[in-house]
């Protein structure tokens, strides 16, 4: 495990503080704090359900909080519009995709650079075609998103996320559903992006190929967080922390980035 020690007077890319988030009339999340400080990579465990996208969404200012306070780097949510700064991968399946293009969906990335109606300029497609040469994507352009792999859709997530020029890429769950030899490629890109300088604060189910790019682990336990520090083994891992609150009826309302959604999930 590397051990990244930002410089104790360094502002956080992302802080939540004492966050309480209720949804639907369920309280989710009961006080929680998490940061990522900058050249930080830190993984979100935690077994299912136990709140990591409703903590990611949350600081990103997709889920509302009850209270608490979120900052991106240093600034109240509220006064925050910088999203470029930002890179977020949703979990695959979430977005509505459904004719798009692999070049499209990447571009979609860049809309945070971009007045609305006005056409993409050099910047645009410099950015975009660095990104999708960044995960290996380039010969993929105009292929249909929903035709690649989950890997090479995987990358085109990333890629989307990467062509905003992000200081902190935040992922949910990157390598679910992904075969070994996939993983460990997915995970090189994430390695290649940390030496960089990004911070990265993922959701993992399981450690697997990501283990030793992790500097700090954050471990939820319905709602609470259970650890915050050195990776330990066996704390956050695919375990049995199940869930407390019954699943939603309907799914959230489109957040005010991207057309998302949630995917359709099993009752637990
Ligand atoms: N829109 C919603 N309305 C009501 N409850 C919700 C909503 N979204 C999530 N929940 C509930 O919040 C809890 C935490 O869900 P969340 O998806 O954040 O957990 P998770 O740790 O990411 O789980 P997984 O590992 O299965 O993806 C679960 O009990 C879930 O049913």
């Amino acid at each position: 495990m590397q051990v990244n020690q930002p410089p104790s007077t360094a502002v956080p890319l992302i802080e939540g503080r004492e966050l309480v988030v209720a949804l639907q009339g369920h309280e989710i999340l009961h006080g929680v704090d998490a940061r990522v400080m900058p050249g930080e990579t830190i993984a979100l465990l935690g077994g299912n359900g136990s709140g990591k996208t409703t903590l990611v969404r949350t600081l990103l200012g997709l889920a509302p909080v009850s209270s608490g306070e979120r900052r991106l780097f240093g600034t109240p949510l509220r006064g925050f519009h910088q999203w470029h700064r930002v890179g977020y991968v949703p979990q695959r399946g979430s977005l509505q995709l459904a004719n798009a293009t692999v070049g499209e969906v990447v571009a979609t990335g860049r809309l945070g650079h971009r007045k609305p109606f006005i056409p993409q300029r050099r910047a645009d497609r410099e950015a975009i075609d660095q990104a999708m040469a960044r995960v290996k994507l380039t010969e993929l352009r105009k292929a249909p998103f929903l035709r690649l792999s989950g890997g090479q859709q995987q990358r085109a997530l990333i890629a989307r996320a990467l062509c905003t020029e992000p200081e902190l890429l935040v992922l949910d769950e990157p390598l679910a559903g992904l075969d070994m030899t996939t993983q460990r490629s997915l995970a090189r890109v994430l390695r290649e992006l940390k030496e960089e300088g990004l911070g990265i604060l993922v959701v993992l189910h399981d450690l697997g190929p990501m283990e030793d790019l992790i500097d700090r682990s954050i471990v939820l336990q319905t709602g609470r967080v259970i650890h915050d520090g050195p990776l330990r083994a066996g704390v956050g891992m695919a375990d049995n922390h199940h869930v407390t609150a019954p699943m939603p009826e309907a799914p959230l309302p489109a957040p005010h980035l991207l057309a998302e959604r949630r995917p359709v999930r099993e009752n637990r």
